[in-house]
């Protein structure tokens, strides 16, 4: 990172700050609500366009509690650069997706049960469905084990995700990342990821799976990410 580290928001991106810290606020409470998380487990983010700053949850504050004063803004090395709350356990490992990823805007980090559970055998989900063929482009793959603290959990997960499509990487024996041009589509694809691991389990219940032929995969995606919706 060559710019300096900004020890204080810049008067120039102080109303986008207040408004990241406003729209990660509310996003949070898009985890509970999609019983993507557990008491205080998970977290989301956001990059501050233009500038080496984040903004993120505090840390084991419990959702119902959490205003947009508590989100934390941090730098891309996660120093806290403005709040009155210690950032997320997971800072760091943000911290070094945004740096890593330029074109990152977003991350996102739950413990949904069904996607969870691929995690603790260490088994990525097979692209079965055209639903993630649209959202994941691919199987949705496996990322490694790590500890919790540094960035350790950052550097398995751009590594897991090099060269693939999918905005969702299952950290073995941990749970969900995701990642997304900005927040809302790290928490969607959050919100996809469970949905789709419930389905393809209940599925292999039945018998065995057929992923999609590629070349269907390909054009689901193509078609969802650039002609569906409005
Ligand atoms: O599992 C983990 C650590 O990666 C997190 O989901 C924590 O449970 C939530 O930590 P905070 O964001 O509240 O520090």
């Amino acid at each position: 990172m060559s710019t300096p580290t900004p020890r204080a928001v810049p008067e120039e991106l102080r109303e986008e700050v207040d408004r990241l810290r406003a729209r990660v606020c509310g996003l949070h409470a898009e985890l509970p609500r999609w019983n993507l998380v557990a008491w205080t487990s998970g977290n989301v983010s956001a990059r501050v366009p233009g500038a080496d700053l984040m903004v993120i949850k505090p840390s084991g504050v419990p959702y119902g509690d959490l205003s947009p004063q508590d989100m934390v803004v941090c730098d891309l090395y996660g120093q806290v650069v403005e709040g009155h709350r210690t950032p997320s356990s997971d800072t760091g490992s943000h911290a070094y997706v945004y740096r890593a990823r330029p074109d990152i805007g977003g991350v996102a980090h739950t413990h949904s049960p069904y996607a969870t559970a691929w995690a603790a055998r260490g088994e990525a989900i097979p692209c079965v469905l055209t639903a993630m063929a649209d959202e994941f482009g691919g199987d949705i793959p496996v990322g490694p084990f790590a500890l919790i603290g540094g960035d350790d959990i950052g550097r398995g997960v751009v590594a897991a995700l090099e060269g693939l499509r999918s905005p969702a990487v299952l950290m073995r024996g941990h749970g969900v990342f995701t990642v997304g041009a900005g927040a809302e589509a790290a928490v969607k694809a959050a919100v996809m990821c469970e949905d789709v691991a419930r389905t393809v389990h209940i599925a292999r219940q039945g018998g065995p799976l057929e992923r999609l032929p590629q070349e269907h995969i390909d054009a689901l995606h193509d078609r969802y990410q650039n002609a569906y919706g409005q």
